[in-house]
Protein backbone atom coordinates (compact mmCIF):
# COMPACT_ATOMS: atom_id res chain seq x y z
CA UNK A 1 0.00 0.00 0.00
CA UNK A 2 1.20 3.27 -1.27
CA UNK A 3 1.95 6.20 2.11
CA UNK A 4 -0.91 8.02 0.00
CA UNK A 5 -3.06 5.16 0.30
CA UNK A 6 -2.39 4.58 4.07
CA UNK A 7 -2.68 8.69 4.53
CA UNK A 8 -6.41 8.30 2.96
CA UNK A 9 -7.83 5.67 4.81
CA UNK A 10 -6.25 7.37 8.41
CA UNK A 11 -8.74 10.58 6.91
CA UNK A 12 -11.50 8.41 6.39
CA UNK A 13 -11.04 6.54 9.49
CA UNK A 14 -10.06 9.55 11.48
CA UNK A 15 -13.67 11.53 10.36
CA UNK A 16 -15.46 8.22 11.23
CA UNK A 17 -14.54 7.68 14.57
CA UNK A 18 -15.16 11.77 14.77
CA UNK A 19 -18.63 10.86 13.87
CA UNK A 20 -19.16 8.19 16.12
CA UNK A 21 -18.27 10.53 19.15
CA UNK A 22 -20.53 13.23 17.76
CA UNK A 23 -23.72 10.74 17.67
CA UNK A 24 -22.71 9.42 20.93
CA UNK A 25 -22.82 13.00 22.58
CA UNK A 26 -26.04 13.83 20.99
CA UNK A 27 -27.28 10.82 22.16
CA UNK A 28 -25.52 11.24 25.98
CA UNK A 29 -26.93 14.77 25.81
CA UNK A 30 -30.88 15.05 27.04
CA UNK A 31 -33.01 18.06 26.31
CA UNK A 32 -31.87 21.47 24.81
CA UNK A 33 -28.65 21.67 24.99
CA UNK A 34 -28.17 24.95 22.78
CA UNK A 35 -29.00 26.77 25.80
CA UNK A 36 -28.11 30.33 25.53
CA UNK A 37 -26.67 32.06 22.57
CA UNK A 38 -22.86 31.46 23.38
CA UNK A 39 -20.86 34.33 24.60
CA UNK A 40 -19.07 36.85 22.29
CA UNK A 41 -14.85 35.08 23.34
CA UNK A 42 -16.84 31.35 22.41
CA UNK A 43 -17.43 33.16 18.87
CA UNK A 44 -13.89 34.53 18.93
CA UNK A 45 -12.30 30.75 19.68
CA UNK A 46 -14.95 28.97 17.33
CA UNK A 47 -14.11 31.51 14.23
CA UNK A 48 -10.25 31.27 15.40
CA UNK A 49 -10.31 27.14 15.30
CA UNK A 50 -12.40 27.30 11.88
CA UNK A 51 -9.60 29.53 10.25
CA UNK A 52 -6.85 27.27 11.96
CA UNK A 53 -8.68 24.03 10.31
CA UNK A 54 -8.65 25.63 7.09
CA UNK A 55 -5.02 26.91 7.08
CA UNK A 56 -4.28 23.65 8.15
CA UNK A 57 -6.50 21.90 5.29
CA UNK A 58 -4.90 24.54 2.58
CA UNK A 59 -1.27 23.81 3.70
CA UNK A 60 -1.57 20.03 3.89
CA UNK A 61 -3.08 20.07 0.08
CA UNK A 62 0.09 22.34 -0.53
CA UNK A 63 2.49 19.94 0.73
CA UNK A 64 3.09 16.92 -1.98
CA UNK A 65 3.50 19.88 -4.94
CA UNK A 66 6.73 20.63 -2.81
CA UNK A 67 7.35 17.35 -1.46
CA UNK A 68 9.61 15.26 -4.13
CA UNK A 69 7.94 14.52 -7.54
CA UNK A 70 7.56 11.13 -8.85
CA UNK A 71 9.16 11.20 -12.58
CA UNK A 72 7.12 9.77 -15.39
CA UNK A 73 9.39 8.95 -17.85
CA UNK A 74 9.01 7.81 -21.46
CA UNK A 75 10.82 7.34 -24.87
CA UNK A 76 9.69 10.66 -25.63
CA UNK A 77 11.17 12.90 -22.93
CA UNK A 78 14.63 11.62 -22.09
CA UNK A 79 15.87 14.67 -23.85
CA UNK A 80 13.95 16.83 -20.82
CA UNK A 81 15.98 14.85 -18.15
CA UNK A 82 18.09 16.73 -16.65
CA UNK A 83 21.56 15.26 -14.66
CA UNK A 84 21.00 15.67 -10.67
CA UNK A 85 23.56 16.90 -8.57
CA UNK A 86 23.87 13.85 -6.92
CA UNK A 87 23.96 11.56 -10.06
CA UNK A 88 27.31 9.58 -10.33
CA UNK A 89 29.66 10.45 -13.07
CA UNK A 90 29.77 7.50 -14.96
CA UNK A 91 25.33 7.65 -14.84
CA UNK A 92 23.47 8.91 -17.25
CA UNK A 93 20.73 10.75 -17.14
CA UNK A 94 18.46 8.65 -18.97
CA UNK A 95 15.67 6.71 -15.87
CA UNK A 96 15.70 3.76 -18.03
CA UNK A 97 17.37 1.52 -19.13
CA UNK A 98 16.58 -0.88 -22.38
CA UNK A 99 18.41 -4.50 -22.24
CA UNK A 100 18.42 -5.88 -25.39
CA UNK A 101 19.04 -9.03 -26.48
CA UNK A 102 19.92 -11.62 -29.72
CA UNK A 103 19.80 -15.26 -28.67
CA UNK A 104 19.79 -18.92 -30.14
CA UNK A 105 19.08 -21.45 -27.36
CA UNK A 106 17.65 -19.05 -24.63
CA UNK A 107 20.46 -18.49 -22.62
CA UNK A 108 21.30 -14.76 -23.55
CA UNK A 109 17.45 -14.41 -22.96
CA UNK A 110 17.49 -15.59 -19.85
CA UNK A 111 20.20 -13.47 -18.71
CA UNK A 112 18.19 -10.55 -19.90
CA UNK A 113 15.37 -11.08 -17.72
CA UNK A 114 17.35 -11.24 -14.28
CA UNK A 115 19.40 -7.77 -15.85
CA UNK A 116 15.83 -6.72 -16.21
CA UNK A 117 14.76 -7.67 -12.80
CA UNK A 118 18.28 -6.34 -11.27
CA UNK A 119 17.38 -3.30 -12.43
CA UNK A 120 14.02 -3.13 -10.97
CA UNK A 121 15.44 -4.36 -7.78
CA UNK A 122 17.30 -1.23 -8.12
CA UNK A 123 14.11 1.01 -9.00
CA UNK A 124 15.90 1.71 -12.10
CA UNK A 125 12.92 1.67 -15.08
CA UNK A 126 13.51 -0.87 -17.83
CA UNK A 127 12.46 -2.43 -21.03
CA UNK A 128 13.62 -6.09 -22.74
CA UNK A 129 13.35 -6.93 -26.18
CA UNK A 130 14.55 -8.52 -28.72
CA UNK A 131 17.39 -6.95 -30.56
CA UNK A 132 16.14 -6.48 -34.21
CA UNK A 133 12.62 -5.70 -32.64
CA UNK A 134 13.80 -2.08 -31.43
CA UNK A 135 12.62 0.07 -33.50
CA UNK A 136 15.38 1.93 -35.77
CA UNK A 137 15.51 5.22 -34.58
CA UNK A 138 15.81 4.15 -31.14
CA UNK A 139 19.73 3.47 -32.20
CA UNK A 140 20.23 7.27 -32.68
CA UNK A 141 18.29 8.46 -29.15
CA UNK A 142 19.18 9.35 -26.22
CA UNK A 143 19.50 6.05 -24.41
CA UNK A 144 21.03 3.68 -22.48
CA UNK A 145 21.12 0.07 -23.72
CA UNK A 146 22.59 -3.25 -21.81
CA UNK A 147 23.36 -5.57 -24.99
CA UNK A 148 23.19 -9.67 -24.15
CA UNK A 149 24.42 -10.92 -27.48
CA UNK A 150 25.32 -14.96 -27.75
CA UNK A 151 27.39 -16.23 -31.21
CA UNK A 152 25.56 -18.93 -33.00
CA UNK A 153 26.76 -21.13 -36.06
CA UNK A 154 30.19 -19.98 -37.19
CA UNK A 155 30.33 -17.32 -35.52
CA UNK A 156 26.95 -15.67 -36.46
CA UNK A 157 24.43 -13.88 -35.12
CA UNK A 158 21.58 -15.89 -33.45
CA UNK A 159 18.83 -16.73 -36.43
CA UNK A 160 16.49 -13.73 -35.00
CA UNK A 161 19.36 -11.44 -35.13
CA UNK A 162 20.75 -12.45 -38.60
CA UNK A 163 18.48 -9.70 -41.02
CA UNK A 164 19.52 -6.90 -37.97
CA UNK A 165 23.25 -7.67 -38.68
CA UNK A 166 22.77 -7.63 -42.47
CA UNK A 167 20.97 -4.59 -42.35
CA UNK A 168 21.14 -2.22 -39.40
CA UNK A 169 24.69 -2.95 -38.41
CA UNK A 170 25.73 -2.44 -42.31
CA UNK A 171 24.88 1.41 -41.91
CA UNK A 172 26.51 4.09 -40.02
CA UNK A 173 24.16 5.93 -37.70
CA UNK A 174 25.10 8.96 -35.27
CA UNK A 175 24.92 7.04 -31.86
CA UNK A 176 26.26 9.82 -29.97
CA UNK A 177 23.67 9.73 -27.72
CA UNK A 178 24.04 6.33 -26.72
CA UNK A 179 25.21 4.81 -24.06
CA UNK A 180 26.21 1.52 -23.58
CA UNK A 181 27.37 -1.90 -22.40
CA UNK A 182 27.56 -5.45 -23.99
CA UNK A 183 27.60 -9.04 -22.23
CA UNK A 184 29.20 -10.97 -25.29
CA UNK A 185 28.39 -15.07 -24.91
CA UNK A 186 30.18 -17.56 -26.65
CA UNK A 187 32.27 -20.72 -26.42
CA UNK A 188 36.01 -20.54 -27.19
CA UNK A 189 36.11 -23.71 -28.40
CA UNK A 190 35.00 -22.09 -32.01
CA UNK A 191 36.90 -19.77 -33.89
CA UNK A 192 34.87 -17.16 -33.94
CA UNK A 193 34.91 -16.76 -30.07
CA UNK A 194 32.14 -14.01 -29.01
CA UNK A 195 31.68 -12.82 -32.61
CA UNK A 196 28.01 -11.22 -32.63
CA UNK A 197 28.95 -9.83 -29.29
CA UNK A 198 32.50 -8.66 -30.54
CA UNK A 199 30.91 -6.74 -33.71
CA UNK A 200 27.70 -5.04 -32.22
CA UNK A 201 30.63 -3.45 -30.06
CA UNK A 202 32.84 -2.45 -33.29
CA UNK A 203 29.68 -1.20 -34.95
CA UNK A 204 28.92 0.74 -31.95
CA UNK A 205 31.62 2.62 -31.29
CA UNK A 206 32.36 2.91 -34.85
CA UNK A 207 28.99 5.21 -34.51
CA UNK A 208 30.47 7.33 -31.86
CA UNK A 209 27.75 5.38 -29.04
CA UNK A 210 29.62 5.49 -25.44
CA UNK A 211 30.56 2.50 -23.66
CA UNK A 212 29.93 2.35 -19.82
CA UNK A 213 32.31 -0.09 -19.25
CA UNK A 214 34.47 -2.99 -21.67
CA UNK A 215 32.55 -5.66 -23.40
CA UNK A 216 32.60 -8.80 -21.07
CA UNK A 217 32.77 -11.83 -22.42
CA UNK A 218 31.27 -15.16 -21.07
CA UNK A 219 32.75 -18.30 -21.87
CA UNK A 220 30.60 -21.34 -21.71
CA UNK A 221 28.87 -19.97 -18.95
CA UNK A 222 31.79 -18.58 -17.20
CA UNK A 223 30.41 -17.59 -13.92
CA UNK A 224 33.04 -14.99 -12.66
CA UNK A 225 32.31 -12.93 -16.02
CA UNK A 226 28.83 -13.30 -14.94
CA UNK A 227 28.89 -11.44 -11.84
CA UNK A 228 31.12 -8.60 -13.27
CA UNK A 229 28.03 -7.62 -15.51
CA UNK A 230 26.11 -7.61 -12.73
CA UNK A 231 28.30 -5.88 -10.63
CA UNK A 232 28.39 -3.37 -13.70
CA UNK A 233 24.56 -3.36 -13.79
CA UNK A 234 24.74 -2.31 -10.53
CA UNK A 235 26.51 0.82 -11.10
CA UNK A 236 24.09 1.76 -13.21
CA UNK A 237 22.32 4.45 -11.34
CA UNK A 238 19.82 7.65 -11.82
CA UNK A 239 20.50 8.84 -8.44
CA UNK A 240 16.95 9.30 -7.75
CA UNK A 241 14.91 7.13 -5.09
CA UNK A 242 11.62 8.95 -6.23
CA UNK A 243 11.45 6.63 -9.74
CA UNK A 244 8.67 3.96 -9.92
CA UNK A 245 10.24 0.59 -11.42
CA UNK A 246 8.62 -1.01 -14.21
CA UNK A 247 9.76 -3.26 -16.34
CA UNK A 248 8.08 -3.94 -20.27
CA UNK A 249 8.61 -7.42 -21.58
CA UNK A 250 7.82 -6.20 -25.25
CA UNK A 251 9.49 -9.66 -26.32
CA UNK A 252 7.81 -13.44 -25.88
CA UNK A 253 10.10 -13.77 -22.59
CA UNK A 254 8.58 -16.82 -20.64
CA UNK A 255 10.02 -17.07 -17.23
CA UNK A 256 13.64 -17.86 -16.42
CA UNK A 257 14.68 -21.67 -17.30
CA UNK A 258 14.77 -24.13 -14.44
CA UNK A 259 17.69 -25.75 -13.69
CA UNK A 260 16.65 -28.74 -15.03
CA UNK A 261 15.54 -27.19 -18.16
CA UNK A 262 19.27 -25.62 -18.49
CA UNK A 263 20.84 -28.83 -18.05
CA UNK A 264 18.87 -30.56 -20.59
CA UNK A 265 19.64 -27.83 -23.20
CA UNK A 266 23.07 -27.92 -22.24
CA UNK A 267 23.48 -31.49 -23.04
CA UNK A 268 21.43 -31.05 -25.87
CA UNK A 269 24.02 -28.06 -27.67
CA UNK A 270 27.46 -30.41 -26.81
C1 LIG B 1 25.52 -24.57 -32.77
C2 LIG B 1 26.29 -23.64 -31.91
C3 LIG B 1 27.21 -22.79 -32.49
C4 LIG B 1 27.97 -21.90 -31.71
N1 LIG B 1 28.90 -21.10 -32.29
C5 LIG B 1 29.66 -20.29 -31.53
C6 LIG B 1 30.67 -19.48 -32.11
O1 LIG B 1 30.89 -19.44 -33.31
N2 LIG B 1 31.40 -18.69 -31.29
C7 LIG B 1 31.23 -18.67 -29.93
O2 LIG B 1 31.93 -17.96 -29.26
N3 LIG B 1 30.27 -19.44 -29.36
C8 LIG B 1 29.49 -20.24 -30.11
N4 LIG B 1 28.54 -21.02 -29.54
C9 LIG B 1 28.34 -20.97 -28.09
C10 LIG B 1 27.14 -20.09 -27.71
O3 LIG B 1 27.34 -18.76 -28.12
C11 LIG B 1 26.98 -20.14 -26.20
O4 LIG B 1 26.63 -21.46 -25.83
C12 LIG B 1 25.93 -19.21 -25.71
O5 LIG B 1 25.90 -19.23 -24.30
C13 LIG B 1 24.53 -19.57 -26.22
O6 LIG B 1 23.64 -18.53 -25.86
P1 LIG B 1 22.12 -18.56 -26.33
O7 LIG B 1 21.47 -19.70 -25.62
O8 LIG B 1 21.56 -17.26 -25.88
O9 LIG B 1 22.08 -18.70 -27.79
C14 LIG B 1 27.79 -21.90 -30.32
C15 LIG B 1 26.85 -22.75 -29.75
C16 LIG B 1 26.12 -23.60 -30.52
C17 LIG B 1 25.13 -24.54 -29.86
Amino acid sequence: MTSQRKLDLVSVVTIACLLIVAALLLWWTPGDWWIATPRASHWVSAVMTMVTYLVLCVWIAWIPSRGPSVKQTSYDDNAANSLEEDTPSDVHNDAKVVVLYASQTGTAEELAIETATRLTENNIHSEITAIDELHERRWCGEETFLIIASTAGQGEPPDHAFEFAEELMNRSIDMTSLRYGILALGDSDYEEYCAFGRQINEWLTKCGAQPLFDIIEVDDGDRVSIEQWESQVDKITIGRGDIRETTRLNAVAGPPLHDMQRKMRDSVSL
